[in-house]
């Protein structure tokens, strides 16, 4: 039996003791998870120096920080998140107990990419975790050095069983593919996204595809070209364009070209010295393989900023782009890599025409000064974020689900999202035996009479927690009448009055009759 149907068996036998389910085991591995971030710090930052040459300031700030807050998150919140969630009814259940039930999946898989590989491995962990499911977790064997970090360190802090850690490459990841399990939450490429897919389906297996594509980035001539300059570039070249949400290309009239040339050329020496090879916060591209792809797409096009290259490091310097059309090789594919190309377009109508033609991005960013230009944008444009005059970051808020639409993938996560992306939200309604004579109106024989009854047992909605609600205050405001009856008779007419404001009150409208 191959070693990675043993690891799955062993975690879905785990899985079946049911100890992952209780809540206080949940909150043991997060906190052990906790644990291994805060303890293991300095392996953690050699390792993506050795991988990326990123700094250990880098981990903290892109990484760390992030997946802390969301443990931090998942812990306070776990009670709330796993709690029968209350529905709205209709009249035709007002007395039965109606909720939705969030429950494990069973056994997910998650396979890593490597740009950020604790960030996008970790991550959808948590919610696995929280959710109370058990995990296989298998990095990208690209980041080796992180890939190793993890085989070590994850079975120190967190069950062996439920949560054991697969290395490899291609091979071993298509061995666990043939595994049946009950969510694959990939983070990749979409080529290897159809694979994962396509694999997945065999066994009607859902899917979370975390994917990526072209980010535009349109600049309207109306906004204050340095700042939008100083944020672009940090959103391009931070981990040296090998970020998932990068802006990929520039959008802009061909009047503000130079100056914006002209601006990131200041922020490139401002953030990376005169000299990015010898910066400590400018990366490397991964691999040679990655380094001669992103080598060979600056061909055809005018080198405005940088072009300079080190096979030997795998170092390429920050690069601008210009006379690059939509047939150029570097616009044929996602660069994720320092290029970013500048394409002149006539105004905001082409560069929505430009965007709407291609595949919907994970991110669009657009940078100007008219809130009605912004708002055309959301509306005329999709994408799987939308992000005004700023990059990247709203990618740190949890409350945002973070994804992709169409072909930047699908499903997303983040915060309470991973939680529900991971659980079954299964629907619970439990009736009584009693009170047979209000299930007349739905048992044949089928009359006009019964069925004005059903439209309206059926329509009314009723939210039962603002009922509950409401007889608790009459309740209350019954005993404090009583009592100020008793007490101060005089005061008894306006207690009277404030009681027939609450009757009076939002908490009695009637609902909607659809
Ligand atoms: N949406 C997001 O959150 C997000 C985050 C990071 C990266 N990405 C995207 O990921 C891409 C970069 O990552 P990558 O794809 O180079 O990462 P990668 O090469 O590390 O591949 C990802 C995973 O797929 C596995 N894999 C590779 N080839 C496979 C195959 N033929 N069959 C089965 N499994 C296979 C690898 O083992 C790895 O674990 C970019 O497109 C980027 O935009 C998206
Ligand atoms: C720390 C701040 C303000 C922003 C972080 C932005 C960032 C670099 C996000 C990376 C997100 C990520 C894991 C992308 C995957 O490719």
């Amino acid at each position: 039996m191959p070693v990675e149907q043993q690891v799955v068996a062993r975690a879905r036998k785990a899985f079946l003791t049911g100890r992952s389910k209780a809540l206080s085991y949940r909150l043991s591995q997060l906190k052990g998870l906790r644990r291994l971030i805060t303890e293991k710090q300095r392996d953690i930052a050699d390792a993506l120096r050795k991988d990326l040459h990123k700094s250990e300031n880098a981990t903290q700030l892109y990484e760390m920080i992030g997946l802390e807050g969301e443990i931090d998150l998942a812990v306070s919140h776990l009670s709330e998140w796993a709690a029968p969630r209350p529905v709205e009814q209709s009249l035709l259940t007002v007395a039965d107990e109606v909720y939705i039930q969030p429950e494990p999946l069973g056994v997910v898989l998650i396979i890593g990419a490597w740009n950020y590989p604790w960030a996008v491995t970790v991550q959808p962990l948590i919610g696995a975790i929280a959710a109370g499911n058990a995990a296989v977790i298998k990095p990208s064997e690209v980041s080796s050095h992180t890939s190793k970090v993890m085989e070590e360190l994850l079975p120190l802090y967190l069950d062996k069983e439920l949560f054991p850690v697969v290395t490899g490459g291609v091979v071993q990841t298509q061995e666990l593919l043939k595994q049946r399990f009950d969510h694959i939450f990939y983070t990749g490429n979409s080529t290897v996204g159809k694979v994962v897919m396509e694999a997945a389906a065999r066994h009607l297996t859902p899917v979370t595809l975390e994917l990526g594509g072209k980010s535009p980035c349109y600049i309207d001539k109306d906004c204050d070209l340095s700042v939008a300059c100083r944020r672009i570039t940090w959103g391009k070249y931070v981990n040296c364009g090998q970020t998932c949400i990068a802006p990929d290309y520039i959008l802009c009239e061909p009047s503000i070209q130079d100056k914006v040339v002209k601006e990131i050329r200041k922020c490139i020496k401002e953030f990376y010295t005169d000299d990015p090879k010898t910066c400590p916060d400018y990366s490397r591209i991964v691999s040679l393989r990655h380094f001669r792809r992103i080598v060979a797409l600056m061909e055809g096009s005018s080198v405005a900023i940088g072009g300079e290259t080190d096979e030997a490091q795998c170092y390429i310097a920050p690069t601008v782009l210009t006379e690059v059309t939509s047939e150029s090789k570097v616009m044929q594919e996602e660069i994720f890599g320092p290029l970013l190309p500048i394409i002149p377009i006539s105004g905001t109508d082409e560069a929505i025409e430009f965007i709407n033609k291609r595949e919907k991005p994970l991110a669009l960013y657009v940078f100007s000064s008219s809130d009605k230009m912004i708002k055309r944008m959301i509306a005329d444009t999709s994408s799987g974020a939308l992000l005004a005059n700023d990059c990247l970051v709203h990618y740190t808020l949890s409350d945002l689900p973070f994804g992709g639409v169409g072909s930047s993938g699908m499903g997303h996560y983040h915060g309470r999202y991973t939680f529900d992306q991971l659980s079954h939200l299964r629907s619970c309604l439990i009736k009584k035996l009693r009170m047979e004579r209000v299930n007349q109106v739905r048992y044949p024989p089928h009359t006009a009479q019964k069925l004005r009854w059903a439209r309206l047992f059926l329509l009314k909605r009723v939210d039962v927690g603002q009922w509950r609600r409401a007889a608790q205050a009459v309740a209350l405001v019954t005993l404090a009448a009583y009592v100020v009856q008793v007490r101060r008779p005089e005061r008894f007419t306006s207690i009277l009055y404030w009681l027939g404001s609450l009757v009076n009150s939002d908490l009695w409208s009637p609902c909607d009759l659809r």
